[in-house]
């Protein structure tokens, strides 16, 4: 049956979860029905919601008693487009109290009109010709009001210490000095001259109206991925860039603006969704969020079921690159590993640049922490001056 499943939890002082659950099932879908004649509520019960599990976790919470239910909706009702489907499920239920979504399941048929990750972790991984650990990526740092002279040695210094990828600032925009054609032609000259196989995500930004020409023209430039503030244009514009056989480099989802509807704990959508499932679903080949230790974290199993929904197998697209982000230094370097393994990506700005050799010997301290994770070895025991002078500075782990 084409349909979405839903997942809500819901909070009620009395646990009236079942009445609850109806009145939204049906509040979502057709609305009252119950004064129409018969032949119209036949007609009509073909679009109602269908309430699918109640499950109460015994939890009470200061807006009442919690439960995880589901809803069932019949793709009858929408058209197969992420804004159709959100407006569906948590339109104007968003609005009214407490109540999260916290996950949504596609029939198959639904999912295969969903593009996916074009790369995915396979992908990348060919691209950048790293295989066996987890990417090393960096951040341009201070960019704003510098001229493209600065950005190439920034940009120089963070490949020649070993970085994988080097991504724009998510508030780098197009600007007179460092303007986007400029950025993509440099990023793929210094690249080309490294002989190294990195990747440069620009920052893709402007209006939605001239996003797409914009990519095209930069790939023909020479653009090798891009980075998208999806939160702030919204799903279906990723999706969008996603599809289009032309813009065939990919494409980096930032978190940025995501926090406004999911870090609150008894409303909007759960993060792991958003950044974890969604922004799969809609074609990111990278999905940046906080991780659980550094400056801007997110609670730790909130940051693993992200990474989880990002590589889960049971879904129909490739899996997309999970990279926990902000605040992250070589010494956080052996609990990343160990929370998510090889198939991610460790990212830094400040852990890259602000190391006392520059963002040279910033990325060789983060080669050598991975290097050593990779071997067994205690990074504390390995004896290269980058990573001392690391540890030293940010000390090692949390
Ligand atoms: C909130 S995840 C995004 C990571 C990011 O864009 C960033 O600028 C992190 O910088 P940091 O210096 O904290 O590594
Ligand atoms: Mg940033």
């Amino acid at each position: 049956m084409r349909e979405v499943l839903a997942t809500y939890r819901l909070f009620d002082p009395k646990g009236a979860f079942e009445k609850k659950a109806e009145g939204i099932a049906l509040g979502l879908t057709i609305g009252s029905w119950t004064d129409l004649p018969a032949l119209e509520q036949e007609q009509l019960k073909q679009h109602k919601g269908r309430v699918v599990s109640i499950q109460e976790s015994g939890r009470e919470t200061e807006y009442g008693w919690e439960a995880d239910i589901q809803i069932a909706y019949p793709a009858a009702n929408f058209s197969a487009d992420l804004p159709a489907i959100l407006v569906t499920v948590f339109g104007k239920l968003s609005l009214d109290g407490a109540v999260q979504l916290i996950d949504l399941s596609f029939s198959e048929d639904l999912a295969g009109r969903f593009p996916g990750p074009k790369f995915g972790v396979a992908g990348i991984r060919e691209k950048t010709g790293v295989y066996d650990r987890p990417l090393l990526m960096s951040i341009f740092k201070g960019v704003i009001g510098r001229d493209l002279a600065f950005m190439e040695k920034q940009l120089k210094a963070q490949i020649e210490g070993g970085i994988d990828i080097v991504k724009d600032d998510e508030i780098l925009f197009d600007n007179p000095l460092t303007p986007f054609e400029e950025r993509v032609k440099l990023g793929q000259r210094v690249i080309k001259e490294s002989g190294r196989k990195a990747l440069y995500a620009v920052n893709l930004s402007g209006r939605t109206s001239e996003l797409k020409e914009k990519a095209r023209r930069g790939v023909e430039l020479g653009a090798s991925a891009y980075l998208f503030n999806v939160f702030a244009y919204g799903l279906d514009v990723l999706q969008e860039l996603a599809e289009d056989p032309d813009i065939n480099v990919p494409i980096m989802a930032h978190p940025a603006v995501s926090g406004a509807f999911t870090s609150a704990p008894y409303h909007g959508f759960s993060t792991d969704l958003m950044l974890g499932k969604l922004v799969r679903t809609a074609g990111a080949d990278f999905t940046l969020f906080p991780s659980p230790y550094g400056s801007v974290a997110l609670e730790r199993s909130a940051a693993l079921k992200t990474a989880q929904m990002a590589l889960d197998e049971s879904v129909p697209f490739k899996p997309t690159f999970p990279v926990p982000s902000a605040g992250i230094h070589p010494g956080l370097v052996p609990v990343l590993f160990k929370d998510f393994g090889t198939d991610s990506i460790i990212n830094a700005g400040g852990g890259v640049h602000g190391h006392p050799n520059g963002a040279q010997g910033g990325g060789r301290a983060f080669r050598q922490a991975i290097d050593a994770v990779i071997a067994g070895q205690a990074i504390a025991d390995v004896d290269q001056e980058d990573l001392k002078m690391a540890l030293q500075l940010w000390g090692s782990g949390k």
